[in-house]
């Protein structure tokens, strides 16, 4: 499924003395299928505009198209727009509420009014795409169980709606080294085996790199660069004036230190520090 914005700006606060310019003019085509990463500096738009996506904010001015249908206009079916495009918020788990995780992630169907027999199902096949067990984990309390799992009961809950478009906010953010990369692999596989369009916004530059088939860079309420990995991290010059140089940079190389690599600390320039990311991220053929 497709999402195009065209002139799409938000203002928050307009008229107020907190006016805030958080998207300005964007121009934006996501296409069917597609794995876009979404990055940009604190502030810079990245949730507002995902937030556009599916409805849930309406811009103050430009047309946004879902599959074709402007969802800006008068009478258009929200609801079913949302289930199409399934946002997931960063700490989703935050959201949990229910007594057991059967019902937390059956509570969306449920709404809709999905058979009780097609609700099992898909609580089911959500479950275990997230990787749990159904058989033991639908009885438990979400709050009996870990951090990751939670925050894969919360993934599961969206992906029970079937969703044709999954955004998600930093949804490894808190999780350890290897949570962080088990819930990325399955967001991976949602893409490459079930097709599911998939937006990822993300600080990590490696987990971008490595996953996505297009990266949108974000500044101040515009995309100012997108394109595949590989042509948006040669422009690190770039990159560094909006703020994205060289503390992803260190991170990602903190990270891959976590895990035992061997990681130089004498990365002199933003060259050499981009051209050993291209590497250890496969990317630097
Ligand atoms: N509810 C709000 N009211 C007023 N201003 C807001 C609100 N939410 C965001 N903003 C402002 O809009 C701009 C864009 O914020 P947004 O949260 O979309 O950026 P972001 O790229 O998602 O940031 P982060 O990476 O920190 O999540 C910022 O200047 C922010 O301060």
């Amino acid at each position: 499924m497709s999402i195009k914005m065209k002139n799409v700006s938000y203002i928050y606060g307009k008229g107020t003395p907190f006016e805030t310019i958080a998207l300005d003019n964007i121009d934006l085509e996501i296409n069917d299928g597609e794995f876009i990463g979404l990055i940009g500096h604190t502030g810079s738009g990245k949730s507002t505009l995902i937030q556009h996506m599916n409805g849930l904010l309406k811009p103050t001015s430009g047309k946004i198209f879902v599959d074709g249908t402007d969802i800006t206009e008068h009478g258009v079916n929200l609801k079913e727009i949302r289930r199409k495009v399934g946002l997931v918020f960063q700490y989703p788990e935050h959201q949990l509420f229910e007594e057991t995780v059967f019902k937390d992630v059956a509570f969306g169907p449920m709404n809709q009014g999905v058979g009780a027999e097609e609700i099992e199902e898909r609580v089911k096949w959500a479950l275990t795409e997230v990787g749990l067990d159904y058989d033991s984990i639908k009885d438990v309390s979400p709050f009996e169980l870990s951090g990751g799992e939670r925050r894969r009961v919360a993934i599961a809950g969206v992906l029970s709606m079937h969703p044709e478009v999954l955004i998600l906010d930093e949804p490894t953010s808190g999780l350890d080294p290897r949570g962080r990369d088990d819930i990325l692999e399955k967001i991976k596989s949602l893409n490459s085996e079930n097709g599911i369009t998939v937006v990822l916004v993300s600080h990590s530059m490696e987990d971008v790199a490595r996953l996505s088939d297009r990266l949108i860079v974000m500044n101040r309420g515009k995309i100012i660069l997108t394109g595949r990995p590989r042509e948006v991290f040669k422009e690190s010059k770039l990159l560094m004036s909006v703020g994205l140089g060289v503390p992803q940079m260190t991170l990602l190389f903190e990270r891959l230190r976590e895990r035992g690599w061997d990681v130089r600390d004498d990365v002199l320039t933003v060259e050499e520090a981009r051209d050993d990311i291209l590497k250890k991220v496969g990317l630097d053929a």
